[in-house]
């Protein structure tokens, strides 16, 4: 018997629904929906409802296509943050071809974005129009719940005095007063290569621990307990945390206001509260010393190849008459080896670390060609897809060709560092800094792959380098290098 002959069997012989109660009943039903469909508090909702399925802060803008599948209320969100596991660049790498354009819109929910593909889009819209683009989408749930946060912030008059004065300590003026901070990371660094005495090791530690402090001293004027301090990593975890929702489009509610009508931050547990709490518990900690220094009247200050590497060995020494001593002084204090100018350039580029960059929002009607992308739309830089545009970069542009900037001085050789008005203020100091680690490492030691089965290999895919897919920064796969001193004897006269 089939389920609706059950059905009509069961009202058959039952007395309670029998064929004239199933009548009224539906009557009922039907009745009670007429009233609520006409009735105008009904009809609000609905068409409200309708309306937040397709609505955004801006609307659709002529002239630019759209990216497909857009579904009611999530708009493009699907496929993004994470869920196919591959970042969100990879993914808007993949409509321009269904459009056949370079840039397109898309729908985060409510929130309408442009996506730029390509360099020379970027940097007509970043560059060209610097001013225009100097605000930043206000992600719900995240810049009102931290203490202070630049780069999520629009360009408010306590932001500019705060961009100037993060501008001023990371400009090149005082750098000569941070050296006596990266000489001692750089000598531990090596001092605890040597003592590992070619066993192969996870660096990654060590540079973390330099770039930490580095920004612990500008800060807060102190810097760590070494690598192994859990106090640090206690604190640099609760910073990745918060990175982790940083633009991020891993969480629905960011972006579709009825979910978080429908589930309240009680709810869902606010973990970005929650992550800032963390964050501020330590920062008490480290300010509160910070404090007891000054009460007690201390003077603070704030201060893949061999053969490559056997060419860039060369270099550094040619750039110093084959001084070494000269050219480990000079490491952080000038850039005089192009070709080590030239293999930073090309990592940062190779390997995208901010693959969609930070987005930002349009202060004002932009003309582009021939459309207006309106003042508050949100505009996403495809850094990933732009930094292996071979339209830009020529043929070999998904090749890691460390001479690449040789004998260029292009000043936006690539998009790791943003562009335009909100660039990134520390580029030139991370510049300078890998520039004098890796001057370092190469003058003492040759660095190697472990033979060592166990030891972890190195993902050098431009894409799949990175473990994280779902937050704003890249987090490369940790790998194990071994490290054998060129000349131990000499190595050690740096140490002192
Ligand atoms: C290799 C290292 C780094 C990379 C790849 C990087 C990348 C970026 C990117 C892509 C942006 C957004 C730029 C834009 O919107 O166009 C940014 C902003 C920012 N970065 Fe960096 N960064 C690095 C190191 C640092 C360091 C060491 C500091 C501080 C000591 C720093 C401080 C900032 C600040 C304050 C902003 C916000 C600027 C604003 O919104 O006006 N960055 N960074």
């Amino acid at each position: 018997m089939s389920s609706f002959e059950t059905l009509l069997e069961f009202g058959r012989s039952s007395a309670v629904l029998s064929p004239g109660t199933i009548g009224v009943v539906a009557l009922i039903i039907l009745w009670t929906l007429y009233v609520l469909i006409s009735n105008p508090v009904t009809i609000k909702f609905l068409t409200s409802l309708q309306k937040q399925a397709t609505q955004t802060q801006v609307p659709r803008i002529p002239k630019i296509p759209e990216a497909p599948d857009a579904l009611p209320f999530v708009g493009n969100l699907m496929p993004l943050g994470g869920r196919l596991n591959e970042n969100d660049s990879t993914i808007y790498s993949q409509w321009p071809k269904k459009l056949s354009s370079d840039i397109f819109q898309i729908r985060l929910g409510s929130e309408r974005a442009v996506v730029a593909n390509t360099f020379s889009t970027i940097k007509d819209l970043w560059v060209g129009h610097s001013n225009d683009l100097i605000d930043k989408p206000q992600q719900h749930g995240f810049a009102e719940k931290l203490e202070y946060d630049l780069s999520g912030a629009n360009m408010t008059e306590p932001i500019r005095r705060c961009r100037k004065a993060a501008t001023r300590a990371l400009g090149k003026p005082l750098w000569p007063t941070y050296y006596h901070l990266l000489e001692p990371s750089s000598v531990y660094l090596t001092r605890e290569l040597l003592s590992k005495d070619d066993e192969y090791m996870d660096i990654y530690p060590y540079l973390r621990h330099i770039v930490f402090d580095l920004a612990l001293s500008l800060t807060y004027g102190t810097v760590s307990n070494g690598v192994d301090d859990e106090f640090t990593d206690a604190l640099v975890e609760s910073i990745n945390q918060i990175s982790f929702f940083r633009a991020s489009t891993q969480r629905l509610r960011d972006y579709i206001p009825i979910l978080r009508f429908l589930i309240p931050d009680f709810v869902s547990g606010n973990l970005v509260v929650a992550a800032e709490k963390r964050r501020q518990k330590y920062l008490d900690v480290i300010f509160d010393a910070l404090k007891k220094r000054i009460a007690s009247g201390e003077q603070l200050s704030t201060p893949i190849g061999q053969g490559f590497q056997s060419e860039l060995y060369d270099a550094i020494l040619a750039a110093y008459s084959r001084n070494r001593d000269k050219a480990w002084e000079m490491a952080f204090r000038e850039e005089s080896v192009e070709l080590l100018v030239s293999l930073y350039k090309e990592t940062l580029r190779f390997w995208t670390i901010t693959p969609y960059s930070l987005p930002r929002t349009t202060f004002k009607d932009i003309s582009y060609y021939n459309t207006v992308i309106p003042k508050g739309t949100t505009m996403i830089m495809n850094a990933q897809q732009a930094n292996h545009d071979t339209a830009w970069y020529g043929d070999d542009a998904l090749q890691f060709r460390p001479t690449r900037f040789m004998g260029k001085t292009d000043s936006l050789p690539h998009l790791t560092f943003g562009a335009g008005s909100r660039i990134c203020p520390a580029a030139a100091l991370s510049n300078r800094i890998i520039y004098a680690l890796i001057a370092r490492l190469v003058l003492a030691f040759k660095i190697n792959e472990p033979k060592d089965p166990r030891a972890r290999k190195a993902n050098a895919d431009m894409l799949d380098f990175s473990a994280e897919y779902k937050s704003l920064v890249a987090l490369p796969r940790r790998f194990d290098v071994s490290f054998s001193p060129r000349d131990e004897g000499w190595i050690r006269t740096k140490l002192l």
